[in-house]
């Protein structure tokens, strides 16, 4: 038996064209465009592809946007001023600072100083907590976008045993909490976890950020399980793969998702979606 495959590019682009129409009726009434602004600090260059990228897809959408390139001295000093600034401007609707930010500047500070309202990553602690307390506003784009994936499976999560492996802030946490919030039974797995593999098999669903190639291996999974692949990892000879040995892992899967192709594609949409609800919230349309 070899898995349905979950196409997170063909589900990011139906998003955007829901969200595309909703900006035409905006713009049609004589309303303002949402903006994003991107800011990058320094020039690494995989978060220069995905800035691009957001960047394409704020536009595609019509956003408005307002990109900023700091080089990779700027001061701690003045990436915040530029955040208050932000914070302040009548058409940025969403704030995002590419992580990781260079070692001199503390990723808190920044995340911190983002008004929650306009914090379209949801890293920002309120936003968290909204999430962690069920009452979410905007959460972060990868554990939702993840559940935008789930939901186009057409499976039910309640009830189910879902598995995270990997405990970062942006992506475990918030995801073993969205699970939570959909009444999965959730299990979280980090670099302390006993018997990965034991855990890995008892999952229904699958989800795993860990930043390793290929770790997971297609033998752990449960027959049927939905397995969500969060990993991107670029390969000496060029090649991107995900955290989940995925030929042997589509064998056993009911559901998995490619990498790229899957959870990538998805985050961005979710960025665009979060971008239109900090609109909303801004103009008070919600
Ligand atoms: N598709 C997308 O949109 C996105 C993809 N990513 C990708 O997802 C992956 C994870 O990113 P991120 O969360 O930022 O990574 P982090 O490095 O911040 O976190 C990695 C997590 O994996 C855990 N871990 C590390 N080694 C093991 C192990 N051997 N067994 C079990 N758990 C382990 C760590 O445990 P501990 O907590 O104990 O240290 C930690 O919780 C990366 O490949 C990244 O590129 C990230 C964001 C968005
Ligand atoms: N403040 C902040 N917010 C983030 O959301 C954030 C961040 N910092 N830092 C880095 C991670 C990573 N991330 C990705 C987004 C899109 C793809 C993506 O579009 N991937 C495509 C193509 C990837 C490629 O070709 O390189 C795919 O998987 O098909 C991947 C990874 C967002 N992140
Ligand atoms: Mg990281």
């Amino acid at each position: 038996m070899s898995a349905k495959i979950i196409d997170g590019k063909a589900v990011a682009a139906k998003v955007r064209g829901t969200i595309r129409k909703t900006v035409d009726q905006l713009v049609a009434q004589g309303k303002r465009r949402p903006g994003l602004a991107v800011v990058l600090v320094g020039e690494d260059p995989a978060s220069q592809v995905y800035v691009r990228n957001k960047k394409k897809a704020c536009l595609e959408v019509g956003f408005a946007d307002f990109s900023y390139e700091l080089p990779a001295d700027a001061s701690e000093k003045e990436v915040l001023a530029l955040i208050d600034q932000l914070n302040e401007h009548a058409e940025v609707d969403g704030i995002l600072v590419q992580l990781p930010v260079p070692d001199h500047i503390d990723p808190n500070k920044i995340i911190e100083r983002i008004h929650p309202s306009k914090d379209v990553d949801g890293f920002h602690p309120y936003n968290m907590g909204r999430l962690a307390t069920r009452n979410p506003q905007l959460a972060p784009c990868t554990p939702h976008g993840v559940m935008t994936l789930l939901a186009e499976t057409g499976e039910p999560i309640r009830g189910k045993n879902a598995v995270v492996v990997g405990a970062s802030n942006i992506v475990g946490v918030p995801m073993a909490l969205e699970l939570l919030n959909a009444r999965a039974t959730v299990t979280v797995c980090h670099s302390a976890t006993q018997d990965l593999p034991g855990k890995v098999g008892e999952a229904e669903i699958l989800v795993v950020g860990v930043g390793i190639p290929e770790m997971v291996k297609g033998e752990w999974i449960k027959p049927g399980a939905i397995v969500i692949d969060v990993g991107i990892n670029r390969l000496d000879d060029g090649r991107l793969v995900g955290d989940v040995e995925f030929e042997t892992a589509r064998e056993r899967a009911g559901w998995i998702t490619p990498v790229p192709g899957g959870v990538g594609p998805m985050t961005i949409a979710t960025l665009l979606e979060n971008t239109l609800t900090a609109y909303k919230l801004r103009e008070a349309m919600e």
